[in-house]
């Protein structure tokens, strides 16, 4: 029986290996991770991370030829493949820092792996590494082999969060990156054989070792910088009456263009699109490319900006001041079916809002109100290091209440954010919660998820991204 064993029981490590468990049950998988609270939870009931059909697929194979363990050592030690599924954060601190992809966690599981091993290993990159770590990888590994032969491959994970599973057993395409020696193809073998298993040999894409490693980057960065170019055209949009939804339409209707990845927002969040710009920036910098950096660097600008616009948006159409103002907001994951909440576009929100004095009132359906606290605590790039993963005493922040209703939320408020497309922020009572609010009452729509028609014929004055807007917003300029 072939054993793989994954490293890091995240996001990604913990739904992948629970496809592969599903779709190969002659394969024995055991997710191993330094987080033993964890581990416990992949062990119980309440899975560590909300995903639609997660449960179901773990349900299946736990117990059976999947297993969730904090034995790293002797999993690592017993496996044929070992995927390599730890965070790779950006560097808080030292050379590099707020750019260049923190190793810590990849060096230190390379190592062990090295320590440990007494037989022949496949070691499977599955985190989004900097192109060439596969070389830095080896080296740890060779360096001290016992006469042990490792092949690296890289194979890069292209699931979205609250699709993953979706994602998982439909992938666009795997992509597996392995040295051109024979020991390396029989290595690349072995790994497109697991996943012949399910996927069709014409989505299976080989490539070499730096062209799966850059493919990933590449791939992240050309997917944000749509959401930032659709984004730019969002704010040209409300200087001129233009609507973005119709602009994205006739705009994607290009078959060279295609729909997709063209919904205006507030701003893109989620763990992997500003750290993997970042870390292609740094790339670029220390390759003596200069231009290219600025041009991905750009991205995240804009990122930035539409965030702040949106702020600025809130405060100067109140009157250019929030200060002792309640204002709702609705969602604080970075997108709808997770509650993952990394570099959520609510934070930089909720903290300018905070910044004007606002009192927040926050709902959504996924996050507790301890993550609230510690997201808004938290200081930049802090958030996917493992320290991060520990209980930590929340700085109060004591402007903020959550609530687990809607209607709770938004009681008293002078203003509501919507923040995450929720599909329950399309169905919610607006009659209700307008008789409920200070007047004048504002929505402002980060995610055009409700039709601002409709709310105005309630009474509402309405902000929707890149939409045509209201005289009382033209009226109340945002200064950027
Ligand atoms: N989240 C996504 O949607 C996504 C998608 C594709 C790729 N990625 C990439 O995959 C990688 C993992 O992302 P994630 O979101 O799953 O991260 P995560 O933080 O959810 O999980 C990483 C896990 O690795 C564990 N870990 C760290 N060092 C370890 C060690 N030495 N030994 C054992 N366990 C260790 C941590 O405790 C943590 O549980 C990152 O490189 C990320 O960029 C993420
Ligand atoms: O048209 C769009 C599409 C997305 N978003 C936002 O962009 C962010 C990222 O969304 P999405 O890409 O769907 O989720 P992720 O889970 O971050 O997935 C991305 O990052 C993963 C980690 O590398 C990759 O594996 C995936 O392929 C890639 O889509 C979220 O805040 C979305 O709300 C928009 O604002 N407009």
């Amino acid at each position: 029986m072939v054993k793989i064993c994954c490293i890091g029981a995240g996001y990604v490590g913990g739904p992948t290996m629970a496809v592969i468990a599903l779709k190969c049950p002659s394969i024995e998988v055991v997710v191993v991770d330094i987080s033993a609270t964890r581990i416990a939870a992949w062990n119980s009931d309440q899975l560590p991370i909300y995903e639609p059909g997660l449960d179901d697929v773990v349900k299946q194979c736990r117990g059976r030829n999947l297993f969730f363990s904090t034995d790293v050592e002797k999993h690592v030690c017993e496996a044929d493949i070992i995927f390599v599924s730890v965070n790779t954060p950006t560097k808080t601190r030292g050379l590099g820092a707020g750019k260049a992809a923190d190793l810590t966690y990849w060096e230190s599981a390379a190592r062990m792996i090295a320590d440990v091993s007494k037989s022949d290993k496949i070691v499977v990159e599955k985190s989004t590494v900097p192109v060439k770590t596969a070389e830095a990888i080896e080296k740890i590994l060779t360096h001290n082999s016992k006469g042990i032969s490792y092949q690296i491959l890289s194979n890069p994970e292209f699931l979205a969060e609250g699709t993953a599973i979706q994602d998982l057993f439909n992938p666009d395409r795997v992509l597996i990156g392995g040295r051109e020696t024979p020991e390396g193809r029989k290595a690349v073998q072995a790994l497109k054989e697991v996943y012949a298993n399910w996927v069709p040999e014409d989505r299976i894409i080989t490539t070499n070792l730096w062209s799966a490693e850059l493919s990933k980057l590449a791939a992240n960065a050309i997917l944000a910088q749509r959401i930032s170019s659709v984004n730019a055209i969002s704010a040209l949009c409300e200087a001129t009456g233009a609507n973005v939804s119709e602009v994205a339409y006739a705009v994607g209707k290009d078959s060279r263009i295609g729909p997709k990845f063209l919904n205006a927002s507030v701003g893109f969040g989620g763990s992997c699109f500003q750290k993997d710009i970042l870390n292609l920036v740094y790339i670029c910098e220390c390759n003596g490319l200069p231009e290219v950096a600025t041009y991905w660097k750009q991205v995240i600008k804009i990122n930035d900006y539409q965030k702040s616009r949106f702020v600025n948006r809130v405060v100067s159409s109140m009157f250019n001041t929030v200060s002792g103002k309640k204002i709702a907001v609705l969602g604080f994951a970075f997108k709808k079916d997770t509650g993952d909440t990394r570099e959520t576009p609510a934070i930089d929100v909720c903290k300018g809002l905070l910044g004007d004095k606002a009192k927040i009132s926050i709902y959504d359906p996924q996050v507790s109100a301890d993550q609230i606290r510690r997201d808004l605590a938290m200081n930049k790039f802090d958030w996917d290091h493992p320290i991060h993963l520990q209980p930590t005493s929340p700085t109060a922040v004591k402007e903020v209440t959550v609530t687990w209703d809607a209607y709770e939320a938004t009681k008293g408020a002078h203003g509501v954010c919507i923040l995450t497309e929720w599909d329950e922020f399309k169905r919610l009572d607006y009659a209700k919660i307008y008789e409920n609010m200070q007047k004048p009452a504002f929505i402002f729509d980060g995610r055009n998820v409700v039709n601002p028609e409709k709310l105005r014929e309630i009474g509402f004055i309405v902000y929707s991204i890149g939409k045509p807007l209201d005289q009382w917003l033209k009226d109340m300029p945002a200064v950027v």
